[in-house]
């Protein structure tokens, strides 16, 4: 039977801009994500019994049909009708409700790899749509690299930066996590101010023309206020960055991570030291620019 070894990588947003709610009562963004080199890691092996199993390592994730990653499994058996099962090995290094992307992150990394594994030659735009059943952010991690993603996740349009980022992150994760729907809810019931999506596409023009030095003066996150409402105690996180050197801090996703920004090596590694003495998860990323690969990587 097959098997097939998967990198699901997390990812931050490097702007978030909420633009309005939709009459399907979730809310258009314009954002955009850059891949980290940082992630979990997935095995799928081929079962001939028709079941999906799920064996997780690391953090904590719903067992069974919650699981984002079992849930795509369970999606593309329904709608292929495939006789045999899968076995999911997830060695789970993001942490959950983090604002890192990682469990759409294990569903697009599923789809993917039972595309190639049950041979079903599903075309890109078809498992995307299959991706937006499960998650807002299933799609974007289809594809492989940057991002300028609209709509409320379901348009991703991948560019490539010019040259290399001059930057390293550190990931910063307070003990507390915070749910995407309370963190909508609460931007919406506060009335915080939206935005005209000028942001992100500013910074995806800055990125392509190679203009790095851009990224610390447009990273910035509408949703910050609402998750600072819901976990007070992220601010001091921020400021923490920003005395320790860093460039600029910003909140990912839906929050509680935050981002913090650095030139250089030395600074970074201060600043790691002493976060890693009061929080748990503090963590050193890379963004990852590569080619875009396109469509044809998801029928290989
Ligand atoms: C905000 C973002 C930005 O990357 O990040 P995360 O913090 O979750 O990573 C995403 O758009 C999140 O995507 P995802 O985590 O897949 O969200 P979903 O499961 O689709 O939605 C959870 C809930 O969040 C709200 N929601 C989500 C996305 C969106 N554009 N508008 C919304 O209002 C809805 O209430 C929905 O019921
Ligand atoms: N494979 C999985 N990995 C992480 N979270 C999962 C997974 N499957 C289901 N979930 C649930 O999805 C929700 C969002 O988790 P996650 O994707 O880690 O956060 P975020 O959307 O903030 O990036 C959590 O409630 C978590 O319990």
């Amino acid at each position: 039977m097959g098997a097939l070894h998967l990198f699901a990588p997390a990812k931050v947003n490097l702007v978030l801009e909420v633009l309005g709610q939709r009459p399907d009562g979730y809310h258009e963004i314009a954002s955009v994500f850059a891949p980290l080199d940082f992630g979990d890691f997935l095995t799928l092996t081929l079962l001939e019994e028709p079941v999906v199993r799920l064996h997780v390592r690391g953090h904590a994730v719903p067992a069974g049909k919650e699981n984002l990653a079992v849930r795509a499994a369970l999606l593309l058996r329904e709608r292929f009708g495939r006789r045999g099962g899968v076995r999911i090995d997830i060695e789970k290094r993001i942490p959950v409700g983090a604002g890192l992307g990682g469990g759409s992150s294990d569903a697009a990394a599923v789809l993917r790899g039972l595309n190639i594994l049950w041979e079903l030659g599903i075309p890109s735009e078809e498992l995307a749509a299959l991706g937006a059943e499960l998650g807002s952010d299933v799609p974007y991690f289809l594809w492989d690299g940057f991002a300028w993603v609209g709509g409320r996740g379901e348009r991703v349009e991948p560019f490539l930066p010019q040259g290399e980022s001059p930057y390293r992150l550190l990931l910063v994760k307070p003990r507390a996590s915070l749910a995407t729907k309370d963190v909508f809810l609460r931007f919406r019931s506060r009335g915080f101010s939206r935005s005209d999506g000028s942001r992100s596409r500013k910074l995806r023009e800055a990125l392509c023309a190679g203009d790095w030095e851009a990224l610390p003066e447009l990273a910035a996150n509408d949703l910050e206020g609402a998750a600072v409402d819901l976990l007070p105690e992220i601010a001091a996180v921020r400021e923490t960055l920003k005395e320790l050197g860093a460039c600029a801090a910003f909140l990912t996703g839906s929050g509680p991570t935050y981002v913090g920004l650095f030139r250089g090596g030395e600074e970074l590694s201060r600043a790691r030291e002493a976060l890693t003495r009061e929080l748990p998860f503090v963590r050193e990323a890379t963004m990852v620019v590569r080619p875009f690969a396109g469509n044809t990587s998801l029928r290989k």
